[in-house]
């Protein structure tokens, strides 16, 4: 164990501090040496994949990299930017201090996370969630005395520790004012996070008179529920993002709220000064239907009429989270097998957050035509080539302007394709064919997946950049499979059909594997519903072959009744089937006349109790 530090108070300094360092060498005592005198720095590839993973603080941090980096420059100090795990992304400032820090590994692709380099400013600010100078011999490290370095988190709009903003000189030249400068920096990133939302802000300050603590910003959803705000705001109403974050701001604030300087109240009578601002614009208001694309199986920008499937205990709460992250301009991934509902889930974050006033565009980019791709998506000028439409297209990413663009099979799209998306979402901008003309584009993207994104990655399929670029908040869709509560769900879906299940055709059903998830259990039960029409439970012997296990379907009443060979649309061929007989057309004929009778002759909705499509319904028809 090395000596306990000195510690540097700078005058005014409260007494805490030193506990704080103090209680970080406590936490390093035992920290493993060869790990702390090897700091090994990423390649420039994977550092490179780890600054697009954090594109978007590092986009918000630029101007205060450059304003610092200038204040570094003659100051002989560096500033840095480092990740929520401590991985430094980005330097500026003094060349020849860069170099003297380089000898401690205090630069890029170089984590200062306390596990790997012991007490420092970045690494303990992380610990701790707060802002820390670390002074020459308080830094864990003998050979990091040769620093003096300040260190500020920089939260979201929901307390979530994005990265670490960070100014490092040399420990001879101490300066007391530089560690409350950072930490406005980084508060600074996270207020123009909240100022970029597209929710409703209150902008607020204690008491009547402007004052300099910074201005309280908070974030509201159309109910006037807190959906964000900066430490400000949690100082001026003596709260903590978990206690403000989904409340009624009426619970915390009183008073009418206006788009100029009003009055308020604090809940406990003390008086606040107040305005609404409006989100900012998006630069062009959203399409109509009538320029719906060419290939509507790629492209879908047309309200669903279907109502969705409320979410639940388990889609719930991934809806919260993507939403809290759509909003704070993140990128959302959806990631799960075939049918896990991921179009289901994003067209619900889009009904749920603050891009709902605008279009919902899906994209298929595993249906986009190749030929046809680029002008599709990227839109073209009149003219811009042989058989263009005379008047030029939007195109499909513009036409989710003030809306959510949902890439669907993103892992589908060709190479070189996603280069250019991948310019076009780093760059915010869209330069149709044949156009001289870039096109600002504002909209939440959603993409999602069922394929092993990370995977692809590494056989060289997909783009590592595109990938960190879409993957802000990756969630995953569980399949049905591995529903804690499958039994229930099964037996309450099958109820809501108006049918019932004894308990051995329950436990068969919830044995299943559901390779085609929702869809396929729909499908599945649609059918057998159409099947068993009755009161009576449906027994074991009743299911499909490839759900009851072998032998149970000769075990009950319901084993003589065939199963109709209707195709599931599960995307796979229908099981064999073992009572196949000569009067299965008939009974087939039967089901679907019967359908008919129950849709009052409606073709789609026969279809749908069916569990097939409806352009099969009509060829069985013919
Ligand atoms: N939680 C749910 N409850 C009931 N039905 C659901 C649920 N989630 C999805 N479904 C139904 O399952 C079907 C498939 O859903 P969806 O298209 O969203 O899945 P997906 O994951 O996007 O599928 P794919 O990967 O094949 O495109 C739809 O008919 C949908 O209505």
């Amino acid at each position: 164990m090395q000596t306990p530090p000195t510690i540097h108070l700078a005058p005014g300094a409260r007494p805490q501090a030193e506990t704080r360092i103090h209680q970080s060498w406590a936490r390093c005592a035992d920290l493993d040496p060869a790990l702390l005198a090897d700091p090994n720095p990423l390649t420039r590839a994977d550092l490179d994949l780890r600054r697009e993973a954090n594109h978007h603080l590092l986009r918000l941090a630029e101007p205060c990299l450059d304003a610092l980096g200038a204040l570094g420059d003659s100051a002989h100090s560096v500033v840095l930017l480092a990740d929520a795990s401590g991985l430094i992304l980005h330097e500026r400032g003094s060349r020849s201090f860069q170099d003297k820090a380089r000898r401690v590994a205090l630069q890029p692709g170089v984590s200062w996370a306390e596990p790997l380099r012991g007490t420092n400013a970045i690494g303990t600010a992380l610990h701790d969630g707060r802002a820390v100078r670390i002074h020459g011999a308080e830094h864990f490290l003998a050979c990091n005395s040769i620093l003096s370095c300040h260190a500020a988190p920089i939260f979201s709009a929901t307390g979530e520790i994005l990265g670490i903003l960070d100014l490092s000189g040399p420990a001879d030249d101490m300066r007391d004012y530089v560690l409350t400068l950072v930490q406005r920096m980084a508060r600074g990133i996270t207020d123009q996070m909240l100022c970029e939302s597209p929710l409703r802000r209150l902008d607020f300050r204690l008491g009547r008179e402007p004052e300099d603590d910074g201005r309280a910003l908070l974030l509201l959803d159309d109910d006037a529920r807190i959906a964000g705000a900066n430490e400000a705001a949690l100082r001026a109403l003596d709260a903590d993002w978990g206690r403000l974050i989904g409340t009624p701001c009426s619970q915390w604030i009183d008073g009418p709220l206006h788009t100029r300087d009003t009055p308020l109240h604090r809940h406990d009578g003390q008086p606040l000064t107040g305005r609404l601002i409006a989100p900012p614009r998006a630069p062009a208001r959203p399409v109509s239907t009538s320029h719906a694309p060419k290939h509507p199986k790629a492209a879908d920008t047309r309200p669903d009429a279907r109502p969705l499937p409320e979410p639940d205990a388990v889609s719930s709460p991934l809806l919260d989270q993507a939403v809290r992250a759509l909003d704070s301009g993140l990128a959302v991934l959806l990631c799960g097998e075939t049918g896990t509902g991921k179009e289901v889930l994003s067209r619900h974050i889009h009904a749920r957050g603050a891009w709902r006033a605008g279009p919902f565009v899906a994209i298929n980019c595993a249906a986009l035509p190749e030929h046809l791709v680029e002008s599709e998506l990227f839109g073209y000028e009149p003219g811009a080539f042989t058989g263009a439409r005379r008047e030029g297209a939007r195109g499909l990413l513009r036409q989710a302007q003030g809306g959510v663009l949902f890439l669907d099979e993103i892992g589908d799209m060709p190479l070189a394709l996603q280069t250019r998306l991948l310019r076009v979402l780093q760059e915010r901008e869209v330069q149709p064919l044949g156009s001289d003309k870039r096109v600002p584009l504002a909209f939440g993207l959603i993409s999602a997946s069922h394929q092993d994104l990370k995977s692809l990655v590494a056989q060289g399929r997909f783009r590592a950049d595109l990938y960190y670029r879409l993957q802000d908040m990756p969630l995953h869709l569980p399949p049905l499979r591995e529903r804690p509560d499958l039994a229930a769900f099964v037996e309450d879906a099958y109820r809501a059909l108006g049918g019932r299940l004894s308990g051995d055709a329950l436990a068969a059903l919830t044995r299943h594997d559901w390779p085609g998830n929702y869809r396929e259990l729909f499908s599945v039960l649609r059918r057998l519903r159409c099947q068993h029409p009755g009161p009576v439970p449906v027994t074991i012997g009743g299911l499909p072959g490839d759900i009851a296990p072998p032998g149970s379907r000769s075990a009950g009443p319901a084993a003589r009744e065939p199963v109709l060979p209707i195709m599931a649309e599960t995307g796979r061929a229908p099981a064999p089937q073992t009572d196949a007989g000569p009067g299965l057309r008939a009974l087939e004929r039967q089901a679907i006349e019967q359908a008919l009778r129950d849709c009052q002759g409606s073709v789609s909705r026969a279809a749908r109790r069916l569990g097939i499509h409806r352009s099969t319904l009509y060829r069985k028809l013919k």
